[in-house]
């Protein structure tokens, strides 16, 4: 099975998509990966979704919102980073966007003076730490150690993140198709397409009266106007269960003037290094 994902090699998505696939090439975004599953490019997208510490990745969520494809699996894998430079002398930290905000405090604690860079992943932040002695990356710290050509950087610090049980869940997509019944886990996108007092409520409550937990609910704008919503739900039941069916014809019947989709049932797999 080949899988694309967040590029370049040794980005924490290349750590995840290695555990799920045979081969994996990359891209520059989460949108290109799950668009190049949808077209039928690939034949897995591996993505962020969430971390423990700064909540969602909203790209991931309005991807998956808008195109068409399955969720096949979830792969939830420690995040350990390591602060990677030639030397301790550089002035700024190149990193993607979430690995800053995961070492908010670290960063502001012991490097005040240094600007921030957010960069496409982790990896191209230690790329650029690489080619240039006043930049330091955020990474895994076995991408210290070039994969090809390149210098080999100091590992300065390891353990920089703010909690040290910091953790991010993947989820690979495949083309809908392939879109399963069956796995402990499910996951939908609900636009109610409307918007009354205990709407939320009776959403929520489709699944309360089937004694379905539901493991995360995040709204996202629909992009049509301000304050409207769409809900993406994951929940701990398999689309086999009667007691799923019974849940989403209620939420079908609620979101008559909108649309649900969902992405299929699956499984976890928890990646440790
Ligand atoms: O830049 C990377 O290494 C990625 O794989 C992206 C990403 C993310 O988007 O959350 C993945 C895991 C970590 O939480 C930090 C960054």
């Amino acid at each position: 099975m080949q899988a694309v994902t967040l590029g370049p090699a040794g980005t924490y998505s290349h750590r995840a998509a290695r555990a799920v696939a045979d081969g994996v090439s990359f891209r520059e975004s989460v949108t290109a990966i799950v668009e190049a599953v949808a077209d039928g490019e690939a034949e897995r997208g591996v993505v962020p979704i969430e971390n423990s510490i700064e909540g969602s990745v909203s790209e991931s969520l309005d991807a998956l919102a808008e195109s068409d494809v399955a969720v096949v699996r979830e792969v939830v894998t420690p995040i350990r980073h390591g602060l990677l430079a030639q030397s301790e002398e550089f002035s700024v930290v190149a990193s993607h966007s979430q690995a800053l905000a995961q070492c908010r405090d670290y960063l502001e604690r012991e490097y005040p003076d240094v600007d921030q860079e957010a960069v496409a992943s982790t990896a191209r932040g230690v790329e650029r730490a690489r080619e240039d002695p006043s930049v330091a990356g955020i990474g895994h710290p076995a991408t210290a150690e070039p994969e090809g050509e390149g210098r080999t950087l100091r590992v300065l610090a390891e353990d920089i993140q703010d909690q040290s049980s910091n953790a991010t869940r993947f989820l690979v997509v495949a083309p809908e198709s392939e879109r399963s019944d069956g796995g402990g886990k499910t996951s939908v996108v609900v636009y109610p397409g409307t918007n009354y007092p205990g709407l939320l409520l009776e959403l929520l409550e489709a699944f309360a009266d089937r004694d379905i937990n539901l493991t995360r609910i995040e709204s996202r704008p629909s992009g049509n106007r301000l304050g409207d919503y769409l809900f993406h739900v994951d929940f701990e039941a398999g689309l086999y269960e009667p007691r799923t069916e019974a849940a989403l014809a209620d939420v079908e019947e609620l979101a008559a003037n909108g649309w649900v989709k969902v992405l299929g049932s699956y499984d976890t797999q928890h990646v440790v290094e």
